[in-house]
């Protein structure tokens, strides 16, 4: 089902003919259509534009060789063997996309309640940027650090008599990130909203020698019910037990996300983000506003999901609501976009010149 959308209609600079709706002009010194009136015109006066430097895009991994696996809730994205992940970062490197961001599908019997399988050094995500980084070394390669991948309750922390444990949790995130560093990975991106991980994982990796791997914080990561096809396709949606409501903030505030971000850079993030994207475009506005650091935006799996899936219906054209929708965290703000559609939005740009 293809949706048909306007062939262009643009206004005529010549005075019209007569028709039968012709009538007295309004008395308007001030017409902003006038602005509007060719595609030139447009071009001109354009307050912001997406470039393929504004996109990271976001890649599943899953153990075995040359598969890939569709992810069902959200079309068009798959899981993909570390062989298979290699391919999609050559796309990647060819589109000019500057960086990918990793997340594992563990297998079940690797998960256990301490999530052990993240301090792994030849985990799933490790085996992958060793990989890419070997054969793709200009690429940027972005490693989540959380436990929920990893762990049997599906959780981003440690859990004693059902509580997620702060400080416990920050220690072995330490860890883990040190073990994505030494793997080679280029920015570490701690998403699993431990007050304090910043701090403690900028000092571990000084102390370690690793003074240019960058720190990009999911510093305002909001508890969301957009998450849910990434949690089918990192296999945690059927064992999370409860909500992340402890950790991840109440969608009601937004002045807390101040203070959030304003903690994670005084504790060393070189690059600040704001997740979920589009139900929270207020809050990236009053970030980049605020703070003036290297702001950015994760479109998470839901909002992909929305898109898509829409799009597959024939219900709306999903080019354009896929450029429409990033467009739309430049103009609020954003330095970038994690977005899982990156090499179609990169492709499009490409292809537009
Ligand atoms: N801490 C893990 C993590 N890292 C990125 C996402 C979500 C990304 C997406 O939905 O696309 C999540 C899920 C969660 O917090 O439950
Ligand atoms: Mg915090």
């Amino acid at each position: 089902m293809a949706i048909k959308f306007g062939r262009p209609i643009e206004m005529r600079d010549a005075p019209r003919r007569q028709s039968a709706l012709a009538s007295t002009p309004l008395d308007l010194t001030i017409r902003p259509r006038r602005n509007r009136k060719a595609e030139w015109a447009r071009r001109l006066v354009r307050e912001n534009v997406l470039t393929t430097d504004d996109l990271i895009w976001p890649m599943f991994v899953v153990d075995g060789h040359n598969t890939r696996t569709p992810v069902a809730s959200m079309p068009g994205v798959d899981r993909l063997t570390v062989d298979q992940a290699v391919r999609d970062a050559e796309r990647a490197a060819k589109l000019n996309i500057p960086c990918i961001a990793l997340f594992p599908y563990t297998e079940p019997s690797l998960r256990d309640e301490h999530g052990s399988e993240a301090l792994n050094p030849n985990n799933l995500v490790c085996q992958s940027v060793r990989a890419i980084k070997k054969e793709f070394p200009e690429i940027g390669v972005l490693c989540d650090v959380a436990l929920d991948p990893f762990t049997s309750h599906g959780h981003d922390g440690l859990i004693e008599d059902g509580k997620i444990l702060n400080d416990e949790t920050v220690a072995v995130l330490v860890k883990q990130a040190l073990v994505q560093a030494e793997a080679g990975c280029d920015v570490i991106a701690p998403s699993d909203m431990m007050d304090g991980r910043v701090g403690a994982i900028r000092e571990a990796l000084d102390e370690a020698g690793f003074l240019d791997v960058q720190i990009m914080s999911y510093a305002a990561k909001y508890a969301s019910a957009f998450y849910g096809p990434f949690r089918d396709a990192i296999g945690s949606a059927k064992t999370l037990t409860g909500d992340k409501r402890t950790y991840q903030m109440d969608s009601a505030n937004s002045d807390e996300a101040l203070r959030e971000v304003e903690l994670d850079i005084a504790e060393g993030a070189d690059m600040v983000m704001v997740k979920p994207g589009m139900p929270y475009l207020d809050v990236v506005r009053r970030v980049k506003d605020t703070f003036a650091m290297p702001t950015f935006v994760y479109q998470v799996s839901g909002e992909y999901a929305m898109i898509a899936g829409a799009a597959a219906n024939g219900w709306i054209d999903g080019d354009r609501a896929m450029m429409e929708s990033l467009l739309g965290f430049k103009r609020a703000g954003a330095d970038g976009i994690l977005t899982y559609f990156a090499p179609k939005a990169a492709e499009k740009l490409k292809a537009e010149g």
